[in-house]
């Protein structure tokens, strides 16, 4: 009777200090896990505390725990992941965001974000940089440039830290079409005084837009162009490039990679001065010979892209229209949407 009362007092003694050694070593654990992942940054980045060693300081390796990657298990199987040139085309599922931005905060780069919102355009500034502060390049520097002929009236959207809105007046009594075009001209300008000093990349987009989802890191490369929502499944002979032969946009039936959108380009800023630069003067020697390409400066977009082949190419994730196309399967996320406007008002003068 005594014997088997010690024993379960034995056995009771030995579920308590199991129990304290195991909840002992997950607390540890967590913090341990905790402290870990919350010191990468700096474990990379430099050195150790106690890495003194003969003078010399030693490097602690990084460290970081993610899914492996599988030769034999494609990330997605429905779409082009890669074009002919070796270029990745992004889609959800394809990359790792904290691998990526792991990368990018070591580097500490500045991305500087284009936007142009002139006459009744400003309507949708307010949403867009709202938007852009929730999903765009969330955890890294980032300059708005907002192009636009009525400064007084940029809205003031609460930012996070690192990020700064710098608004660069310019012209205003223009039609849409040339608004549209002038872009090109005026990031090719500003980029010489300005963006080649202030930031490492640009990306530039239309206003017309909301972001609902993450655009990041991952889009950042030499050279980007985004597939138009609207072709993004059609032949090149459907795609409405520019088909007069005198045009400088001009590209022939059985030419073309994909179509690209004037809503989203970007790249290293001087692959966006070359591009910008390249598309302005394109415009010029047109307008000279009476020829303005049906989709302006898309269509001198494209003739570019085609020349010169994006290091990126985004998938239309990244520039939708659900008022127009719904949300197919295939889209895994819409991250950057158009916002509806009704075209002859917004566009009037
Ligand atoms: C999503 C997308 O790929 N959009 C492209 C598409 O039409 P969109 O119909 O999207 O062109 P749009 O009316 O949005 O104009 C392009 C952009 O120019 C700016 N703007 C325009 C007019 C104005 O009065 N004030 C002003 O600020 C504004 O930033 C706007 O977002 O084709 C255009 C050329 O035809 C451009 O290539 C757009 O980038
Ligand atoms: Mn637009």
């Amino acid at each position: 009777m005594e014997s088997s009362r010690r024993k379960t007092k034995c056995c009771s003694l030995h579920t308590v200090t199991f129990l304290l050694v195991t909840l002992f070593l997950v607390l540890f654990g967590t913090g341990f896990r905790i402290l870990g992942s919350s010191m990468l940054g700096s474990r990379q980045a430099g050195v150790g505390k106690s890495g003194e060693l003969d003078g010399l300081q030693a490097v602690e390796p990084s460290r970081m725990v993610y899914g492996q990657p599988k030769v034999l298990t494609p990330c997605r199987s429905n779409v082009l992941v890669l074009t002919p040139w070796l270029a990745p085309v992004l889609w959800e599922g394809t990359f790792n965001t904290d691998v990526l931005n792991e990368q990018f905060r070591l580097w500490n780069a500045t991305i500087g974000l284009t936007v142009f919102a002139i006459r009744k355009y400003m309507v949708f500034l307010e949403l867009f940089l709202q938007t852009a502060e929730k999903y765009f390049m969330v955890g890294h520097r980032v300059t708005y440039y907002v192009f636009t002929d009525l400064p007084a009236d940029v809205p003031h959207v609460p930012l996070r830290e690192g990020r700064r809105v710098e608004v660069l007046k310019v012209p205003g009594a223009l039609s849409w079409q040339e608004v549209s075009m002038h872009r090109m001209e005026m990031i090719s300008n500003f980029s010489q005084q300005r963006f080649l000093h202030e930031v490492d990349y640009l990306v530039c987009m239309d206003v017309d837009m909301k972001f609902c989802d993450h655009v990041g890191v991952e889009i950042l490369s030499p050279l980007f162009g985004t597939l138009h929502p609207g072709f993004y499944g059609a032949a090149r002979e459907a795609f409405t490039y520019k088909r007069r032969l005198q045009s400088q946009a001009y590209i022939p039936r059985d030419e073309g990679d994909f179509y690209y959108a004037g809503g989203f380009f970007g790249g290293s800023v001087v692959k966006v001065l070359q591009l910008t630069t390249a598309c302005h003067q394109a415009m010029v020697v047109d307008q000279a010979n009476g020829l303005e390409a049906m989709w302006h400066d898309e269509s001198h977009l494209n003739r570019y892209l085609l020349d010169h082949k994006p290091t990126k190419v985004l998938s239309p994730e990244y520039l939708w229209d659900r008022q127009k196309l719904g949300w197919p399967p295939v889209m895994k996320k819409l991250r950057f949407v158009a916002v509806p406007k009704g075209h002859l008002d917004i566009r009037g003068s």
